[in-house]
């Protein structure tokens, strides 16, 4: 699924108020009343309810949803911009419209009287997506004094304040508990330093023209489970082991074989056809009691990996997961780099010590997969960035070095080389768990063996992995959840995508 930026979307309104046609203030009035719709699905009529409008379209959607809720029994109050501000002009039709029985309130009247934010639902309809500047003056109190109340609030497109595609002034946005948002989800609601101000977030279809989304070029896109199924391949009847492939997994150091353990089950479990484990010197019996199906490779050393096994056998190669930060291994990592010829998928350690070289992103064969999170992709980019530069950073070095590099988080964004993101749509807060990472390694591992291109490989494991974390939490909670739960997981997650639809 595509994410437009602002601009996009006010292209998408003008072509389909142009084409469809309809007039601006009907396409509004659709907004509203699918607005409505959702609106009185989720909540009862008992709860009085205070519409806050801004001046420009955001707050004419605000008015005409006050109209549909006092048509339908709610009691509902609206708080408008003092009367010498200047409006929109669907604002002002929609003012217009206002039944005489609502009471206007203006900003003094709240921000006089806070107190009575505590006992109403407040529908947030203040600035949407034209919002081109920090906001100031009486708005931005009546933004204050709503965050401090009690209040529920449920944003009309994007919480108020909030930028959809750039950084904005932390203290001046809506913290909403809830936002239904208008046709496409917006940037801002997938950023670990924004996402927070939307708190559960939908998409309300205002049937905007799908023929101009359609043609739009686009950067970033929401990895749902339609696209995902789609990267996903049958199996046929025919196929042996050899089909799915060998992996060659460089993994653990004498005080962390757990890692290893961890990303070699993870690996069996997403469905490679062969597993060989590189570990430390007399490791290897704790392998095979614990995954009896790999066959293991032992190095000289018993401390750390130092050197580089037969690769030849190979159709992919994972490193990283426990194996430290020893110049043995840093002097391995870079062997591999520089004489492995097949997929490499990269992630902890193996991480560390590539940010350690000089230019050691310039070193990757292209295509090679690297799964950070937030500090370990500061470390690779040498220098730490947050919100929206973040994402520009992120992008500029998949396509810079021709790599797919997933950063970890909530909505993980994956970056492939041809510069596009994709916000990934599964997982919970319960995976953030030792041993997690670990686990997603040995899935992309997998897939990576199995013939899966990087950026499919990429994806696909991204939200296998998530997909794996929300089975485990929807049985367990995310309290208990360790990474292991995630690994008994994935044959559920496998059967999900293969069988009937179930997420976004
Ligand atoms: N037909 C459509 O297009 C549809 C649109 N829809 C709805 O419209 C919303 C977008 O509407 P919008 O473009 O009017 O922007 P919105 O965010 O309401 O207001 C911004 C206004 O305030 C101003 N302004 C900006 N920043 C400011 C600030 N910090 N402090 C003070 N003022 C500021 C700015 O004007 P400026 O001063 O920059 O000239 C602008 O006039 C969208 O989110 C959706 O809810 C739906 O109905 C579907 C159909
Ligand atoms: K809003």
């Amino acid at each position: 699924m595509k994410i437009l930026s602002a601009s996009q979307i006010r292209e998408a309104d003008a072509y389909t108020i142009q084409q469809e046609p309809i007039k601006s203030i009907d396409l509004m009035e659709r907004a509203a009343s699918r607005f409505f719709q959702r609106f009185v699905e989720k909540f009862s009529s008992e709860k009085p309810i205070l519409v806050v409008c801004g001046p420009g379209n955001n707050g004419g959607d605000g008015l005409a949803i006050a109209r549909l809720l006092y048509w339908h029994k709610f009691q509902v109050k609206v708080m408008v911009p003092s009367p010498t501000k200047k409006t929109s002009d669907d604002f002002r039709t929609n003012y217009q419209r206002l039944p005489s029985g609502i009471v206007v309130l203006y900003p003094d009247d709240i921000l006089q009287s806070p107190q009575q934010l505590d006992t109403v639902l407040v529908i947030d309809a203040l600035f949407g997506t034209g919002l081109s500047r920090a906001i100031e003056g009486e708005l931005a109190q009546i933004i204050q004094v709503i965050n401090a109340s009690s209040a529920y609030v449920v944003s009309v497109d994007i919480p108020s304040g909030l930028s959809s595609d750039s950084d904005s002034e932390s203290d001046r946005i809506m913290q909403a508990d809830e936002t239904f948002t208008f046709e496409a989800p917006k940037r801002a609601f997938l950023l670990p330093e924004t996402h927070a101000y939307c708190g559960r977030w939908e998409i309300i279809p205002i049937d905007l023209s799908k023929a101009c989304i359609e043609a739009m070029e686009c950067t970033h896109f929401l990895s749902t489970e339609q696209v995902i199924r789609g990267l996903l391949r049958n199996r046929s009847p025919f196929q042996h082991k050899g089909d799915f492939g060998r992996a060659l997994l460089m993994a653990g150091a004498k005080q962390t074989l757990g890692a290893a353990v961890l990303a070699a089950k993870a690996c069996l479990r997403s469905g490679v056809g062969l597993l060989r484990v590189h570990i430390p010197k007399d490791a290897s019996s704790i392998l095979n009691v614990t995954i009896p199906e790999a066959m293991t490779w032992e190095d000289p050393q018993a401390d750390c990996l130092s050197q580089l096994p037969d690769t030849e056998a190979y159709q992919a190669i994972g490193i990283g997961p426990g194996i430290g930060q020893a110049k043995e291994t840093e002097k391995l990592l870079l062997q591999v780099i520089q004489q492995y010829r097949g997929p490499l998928v990269i992630d902890a350690d193996g991480l560390n010590l590539l940010a350690k070289q000089k230019d050691g992103l310039a070193l990757l064969p292209p295509g090679t997969i690297l799964t950070p999170h937030l500090k370990e992709f500061s470390r690779l980019a040498k220098k730490e960035t947050f919100g929206f530069k973040r994402l520009d950073a992120l992008q500029e070095m998949a396509q810079k070095y021709q790599l797919s590099i997933v950063l970890k988080g909530a909505y993980s964004a994956v970056a492939l080389a041809d510069g596009s993101l994709h916000f990934n749509t599964t997982g919970n807060p319960g995976m953030a768990t030792a041993g997690s990472g670990d686990v997603l390694t040995g899935i992309i591992l997998a897939l990576l063996a199995q013939g899966y291109s990087s950026d499919q490989a990429a994806r696909l494991g991204t939200y296998l992995h998530g997909l794996a974390g929300d089975c485990a939490a929807a049985e367990l909670g995310q309290e208990a959840l360790i990474a292991s739960d995630i690994i008994s997981h994935l044959p559920h997650a496998f059967k999900m995508l293969t069988s009937a639809s179930n997420h976004i």
